[in-house]
């Protein structure tokens, strides 16, 4: 199963990076937005990190301009008509995702792979909107994608294994690591990850920390490179609300209630770095 042509659905920071990353391993890229405007906000995106790798000695002038070359924009699905695959990183909503994999599903040539990159949405779900189930798994990069080198690999109930493998093996042409997981709400990454954000805003919310003292004590005390608040305000604070939603509606378990400053930073529009301000305040 060659896979030569993708479209990435979602110009937002996640898709923008995997349109980048494809583009630079060779791929021809359609990056697919429901608007010219925020298409171009992320080849914006795109053509800031390869400036800096251009800057770095990394990349060249030449080799910059080729990548960009091998990205077209896109705002209608239609466009998908001769792709080999599609990595859908629209909005983490059920709904949405299925209505863009059920178009995704009539437009597509038959033999198409139909990959999503949701943080923790069931792919068993998102596959059975379509035909196809079988050429629908989940394929989940980190932020920021350009620097992150884990790929989720997680397979629908129906998931063939030849379309797993095409995608373990493009994701090593993308110069990253395959983890195959199983489909449950969050996979392994945000299963763990994020109960340790909603936990760390807890503490902020009971008036045990600020956010600075939060961030300093898992930085310092525990080696990550980045506070959980900062990392929450870095992923999206309504992304974070969804994944713990999607917790704690798949389990049924109460330990996995969104802290209720959560729900009010996003219900204020606070969502994080992409919105300005959040837990912190950003430009
Ligand atoms: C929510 C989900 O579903 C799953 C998720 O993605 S959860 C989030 C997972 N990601 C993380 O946990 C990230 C944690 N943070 C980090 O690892 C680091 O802070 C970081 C890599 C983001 C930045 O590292 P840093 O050392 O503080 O900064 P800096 O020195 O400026 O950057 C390191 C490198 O990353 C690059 N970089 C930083 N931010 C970048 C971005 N947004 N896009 C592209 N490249 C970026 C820099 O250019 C630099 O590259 P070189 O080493 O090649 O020069
Ligand atoms: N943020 C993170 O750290 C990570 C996120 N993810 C997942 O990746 C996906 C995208 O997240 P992220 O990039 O952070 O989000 P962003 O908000 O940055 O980007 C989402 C983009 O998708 C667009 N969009 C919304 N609806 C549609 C649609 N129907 N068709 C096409 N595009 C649409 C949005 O447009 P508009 O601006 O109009 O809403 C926006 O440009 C989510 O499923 C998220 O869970 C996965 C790994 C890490």
């Amino acid at each position: 199963m060659e896979i030569k042509k993708v479209m990435v659905i979602g110009a937002g920071q996640m898709g923008s990076g995997i349109a980048q990353v494809c583009a630079q391993a060779g791929y021809e890229v359609l990056l697919n937005d429901i608007k010219d405007e925020f298409v171009d906000r992320g080849l914006g995106n795109i053509n800031k990190n390869l400036n800096r790798q251009v800057e770095k000695g990394r990349l060249t002038e030449a080799e910059r301009d080729s990548v960009l070359n091998r990205i077209i924009a896109s705002v209608q699905l239609e466009d998908a008509a001769d792709v080999d695959l599609v990595i859908e990183a629209a909005v983490e909503n059920m709904e949405i995702k299925s209505k863009i994999f059920a178009q995704l599903d009539e437009i597509t040539p038959s033999h198409a792979i139909l990959a999503t990159n949701t943080s923790s949405l069931p792919i068993t779900e998102i596959a059975a909107v379509t035909k196809r189930p079988e050429k629908v798994i989940g394929m989940h990069f980190m932020n920021p994608v350009p620097v992150m080198k884990l790929i989720e690999v997680i397979r629908g109930l129906a998931t063939s294994d030849e379309v797993y493998e095409a995608i373990e093996s493009m994701s090593h042409k993308l110069n990253k690591t395959p983890v195959e997981v199983n489909d449950f709400p969050g996979f392994v990454a945000n299963r763990i990850l994020m109960p340790m954000i909603n936990e760390a805003i807890y503490t902020v919310y009971e008036g045990v920390a600020t956010p600075e003292a939060v961030d300093e004590v898992m930085k310092l005390g525990m080696n990550h490179p980045m506070g959980p608040l900062t990392l929450a305000d870095f992923i999206g604070l309504d992304t974070c609300l969804y994944i713990m939603e999607t917790l704690h509606e798949g389990f049924g378990d109460d330990k996995y209630r969104p802290c209720p400053l959560l729900r009010k930073y996003v219900k204020a529009g606070w969502l994080g770095k992409k919105s300005g301000r959040g837990f912190y305040q950003y430009n």
